[in-house]
């Protein structure tokens, strides 16, 4: 008989770029998963609370610089009110179940670190350059792979990526300050984008691209005006 895990409909998994920023995110369980996933919480700007009998070395200092605020009791499904999201993080696979039931029944997300299908959401293999999120899920079946996929891009996705996406951000805002015929912007776009810019970064050749931006044909934007850009966008990224 096939692996009914293998069998999983793994299109369930819609990719959304959550903001967490002042919102509630509650960890079950202060050890080593539940630190990796505050981590990143944190650096989103979330407010993270944890519930804990114990914390590792890690949280205890989070705790004690009030970077996280911990709530040293048993789990009871009341903490979950008013949360965004919750991380079943501890050790305890029939309490990270119960608290996945709770989370589903009051109608919020749940990552569950054992059993990741009893939970709605999991946390992708991620980097970032400036602007550029890349997010990798293998929708659980391999974390490990995640993380490999995810090593392989980054080598792909260099810094220069960065200022890449400033640059371009930039100058579709002068764009569509300047012109409303969007047929004509985008197909703009679409010829700058031709260019081999990241190339051009990567070897510092940086003069060559507003020379070649403003010679591409259709664009409402002057050479001064896209030098400008390019500036700021340089400016932006270090
Ligand atoms: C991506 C990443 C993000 C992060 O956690 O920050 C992440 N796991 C990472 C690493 C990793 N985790 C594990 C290994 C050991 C090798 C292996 O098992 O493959 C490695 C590899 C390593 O560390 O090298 C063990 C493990 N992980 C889960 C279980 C439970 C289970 O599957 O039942 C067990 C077994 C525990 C045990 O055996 O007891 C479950 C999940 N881990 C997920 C995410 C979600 C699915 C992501 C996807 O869709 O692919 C999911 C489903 C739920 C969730 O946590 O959201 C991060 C890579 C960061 C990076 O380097 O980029
Ligand atoms: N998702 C992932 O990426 C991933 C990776 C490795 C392991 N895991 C899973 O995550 C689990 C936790 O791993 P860890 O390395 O963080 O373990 P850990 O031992 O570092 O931490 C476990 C935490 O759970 C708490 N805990 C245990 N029983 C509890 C209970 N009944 N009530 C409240 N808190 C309780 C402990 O106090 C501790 O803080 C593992 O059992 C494994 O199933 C997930």
């Amino acid at each position: 008989m096939a692996d009914p895990f293998l069998h999983e409909d793994f299109t369930t998994y819609c990719p959304l770029f959550l903001s967490l920023k002042d919102r509630r995110c509650l960890v079950i369980g202060g050890g080593t998963v539940a630190e990796r996933k505050a981590r990143r919480l944190l650096e989103h700007g979330a407010c993270v609370e944890v519930v804990a009998q114990r914390l590792n070395a890690w949280w205890r200092e989070q705790a004690s610089r009030g970077k996280v605020h911990w709530i040293a009791t048993g789990y009871e499904p009341h903490q979950l009110e008013g949360a965004a999201l919750v991380f079943a993080a501890t050790s305890d696979r029939a309490l990270n179940r119960r608290v996945a039931e709770d989370a589903r029944s009051r109608g919020v997300w749940c990552n569950m670190a054992s059993d990741p299908r009893w939970g709605s959401c999991l946390v992708p293999a991620s980097f970032r350059r400036g602007p550029l999120t890349v997010a990798v899920s293998t929708a659980g079946l391999s974390p490990a792979v995640a993380r490999l996929v995810r090593e392989r891009l980054e080598r792909e996705f260099g810094p220069e990526w960065e200022v890449y996406l400033h640059f371009l951000g930039r100058l579709r805002r002068a764009v569509q300050a300047r012109s409303a015929d969007s047929e004509r912007n985008q197909e703009w776009f679409r010829a700058v984008v031709q260019l081999p810019i990241l190339e051009w970064i990567r070897q510092e050749r940086f003069r060559e691209i507003p020379v070649a931006v403003s010679r591409v044909g259709g664009g409402v934007l002057g050479e001064p005006e896209i030098e400008r850009e390019w500036e700021a966008a340089w400016k932006a990224s270090f």
